[in-house]
């Protein structure tokens, strides 16, 4: 059987005591696309701080294509091949949607920071931008600073500097929260036609588009698997009926 891209074993953390995540253990296929599901405070933005690095879990082990990750900072795992999007917007709102995006891709090509200058002249990692926003459909707006565009847009953007990047595993928090309806139409379209050999790992509240995303979905409650399985069988399992309803 081929390796996991994502292989998460006894994975547990605490705060002050109490679980958030408990004994979480998952296998995430390369290119699958992966909803986690359950309800508010299950632990699964937790699970995606713990995978990124910005939580260090209380136990457990998390692998990517067969490296631990666990004790690495952030910084190396996006080496690694791991990005992810936050649930808040986490962009520069007085620079350029370009200049958002060259940022993350320097960021990523580490001890080659210049001066402001320097950096402006750098046409190469301007042009590299440029393809990124054109997948996202931002390229028209790529001089708008951040501050004056629509929060679909900024979405949207969060996505393209997640995929500069280059990341094998992509881990989405919300990518659709706060979005108007046609807003939803042009990110659910671009989580369609993110290249299939990324995987994809999502958080996501509105069924109707995560349903439509997802190949497998594990389903958590207060911080442990309850499930992991096809849609058909989550959706057929009674306890996702018990952990929704609570009955
Ligand atoms: N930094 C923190 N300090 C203390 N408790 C926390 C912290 N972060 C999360 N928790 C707690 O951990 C549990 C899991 O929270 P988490 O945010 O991971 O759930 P979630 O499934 O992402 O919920 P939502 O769908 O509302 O975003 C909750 O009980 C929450 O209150």
């Amino acid at each position: 059987m081929a390796e996991p891209a994502l292989h998460i074993a006894g994975l547990s953390k605490q705060f002050g005591g109490l679980p958030a995540v408990s004994d979480v253990s998952l296998a995430i296929m390369p290119g699958e696309r992966h909803l986690l599901l359950g309800p508010n405070g299950a632990g699964k933005t937790t699970l995606f701080n713990l995978i990124c690095g910005d939580l260090a879990p209380t136990l457990g082990s998390i692998r990517l294509f067969g490296a631990e990750l666990v004790g690495l900072p952030p910084r190396k795992r996006t080496a690694f091949g791991l990005a992810r999007t936050y649930q808040i917007l986490t962009l520069f709102p007085h620079e350029t949607i370009c200049r958002n995006v060259m940022l993350a891709l320097n960021g990523l090509k580490a001890g080659k920071w210049g001066t402001w200058r320097a950096f402006e002249a750098n046409r190469a990692l301007r042009a590299e931008a440029m393809a990124i926003l054109d997948r996202v459909r931002l390229a028209d707006l790529a001089d708008r600073p951040v501050s004056q565009t629509a929060y679909g847009d900024r979405r949207r953007l969060e996505i393209a500097m997640a995929l500069a990047l280059s990341p094998r595993v992509l881990l989405l928090d919300e990518p659709l929260a706060g979005l108007s309806r046609d807003e939803r139409v042009t990110v659910q379209d671009l989580l369609a036609n993110l290249p299939p050999d990324v995987t994809v790992v999502l958080i996501e509240h509105d069924m109707d588009v995560a349903l439509a995303f997802a190949e497998r979905i594990t389903l958590l409650h207060h911080g442990r698997v309850v499930a992991t399985g096809s849609r058909a069988e989550i959706a057929a399992d009674p306890r996702t009926r018990e952990v929704y309803l609570g009955a």
